[in-house]
């Protein structure tokens, strides 16, 4: 089986909203996928019910073969849209933890990444700033061996220097079986590392399709593709 991921007719509301609206798509192996929509296009609904944080109305996700739960938290390394590491810890008893609680982190990794970075493992979270926070968090994310990294907004708090590196290490470090997704409004920055691309808007599936194809078939980059499809 080539697909990683199979999505089908997904639908989650919150009461009379409906955020994911029969949403089916499949994500295969080894592509790293922008997820791409408009404010409230239901891309955060449709990552927490991946990471099993909310259940669906009606629908179902298979990851690898299995339903969302623990067999599934093993396997996805998950970045959320903002922080939950605990502020009065140093990195590296945040490593520590890591290390006990993912047999698939390596620490030889982070610590590396950490170091490209000049970010120093024995101070507090709590006295990083806030970009500097994000860059920590998605070290620890992409320090595990996982078959499915997905990441919200990896780089909106990143400085431009750092952004480069941070989206170097996305592609350089993750096992090539693997799938990243990410979402992101910031699409330029992130297109260059972009194999496949889903826009999603009122919780439905508009586009999937491959970078290469925006390119050649519409003579655009996928930024200038979005601003077109989603004018308001
Ligand atoms: N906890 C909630 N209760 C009620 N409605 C919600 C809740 N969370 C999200 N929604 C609604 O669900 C829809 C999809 O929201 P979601 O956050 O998934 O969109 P998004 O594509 O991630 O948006 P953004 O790009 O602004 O982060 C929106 O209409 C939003 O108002």
């Amino acid at each position: 089986m080539n697909n990683l991921v199979e999505i089908v007719n997904l639908t989650k509301k919150y009461g009379t909203n409906v955020a994911v609206n029969h949403l089916t798509v499949s994500l295969p192996k080894g592509k790293i996928i922008g997820l791409l929509g408009p404010n409230g296009s239901g891309k955060t609904t449709l990552i927490k019910i991946l990471n099993g944080l909310l259940t669906p109305t009606e629908g179902t996700i298979l990851i690898d073969g299995n339903n969302v739960g623990p067999a599934t938290k093993s396997k996805v390394a998950y970045l959320p849209d903002r922080t939950y590491l605990t502020m009065n810890q140093t990195i590296r008893e945040i490593l520590d933890y890591f290390q006990d609680f993912y047999a698939d982190f390596s620490r030889e990794r982070a610590e590396e990444m950490l170091k490209s970075l000049g970010i120093d493992p024995t101070v507090k979270m709590r006295t990083l700033s806030k970009g500097t926070k994000e860059k920590v968090q998605l070290i620890l994310v992409m320090s595990r061996n996982a078959s499915l990294y997905i990441l919200d907004e990896p780089i909106a708090g990143v400085d431009p220097a750092a952004r480069d590196y941070i989206l170097r290490t996305i592609i350089n470090n993750y096992n090539p079986e693997a799938t990243v997704l990410i979402s992101t409004h910031l699409i330029e920055d992130v297109e260059q590392v972009l194999d496949e691309v889903i826009f999603m808007r009122y919780g439905q599936l508009v586009l999937y399709t491959s970078v290469d194809n925006i390119r050649e078939e519409k003579g655009k980059s996928v930024d200038a593709y979005f601003r077109e499809v989603f004018a308001c």
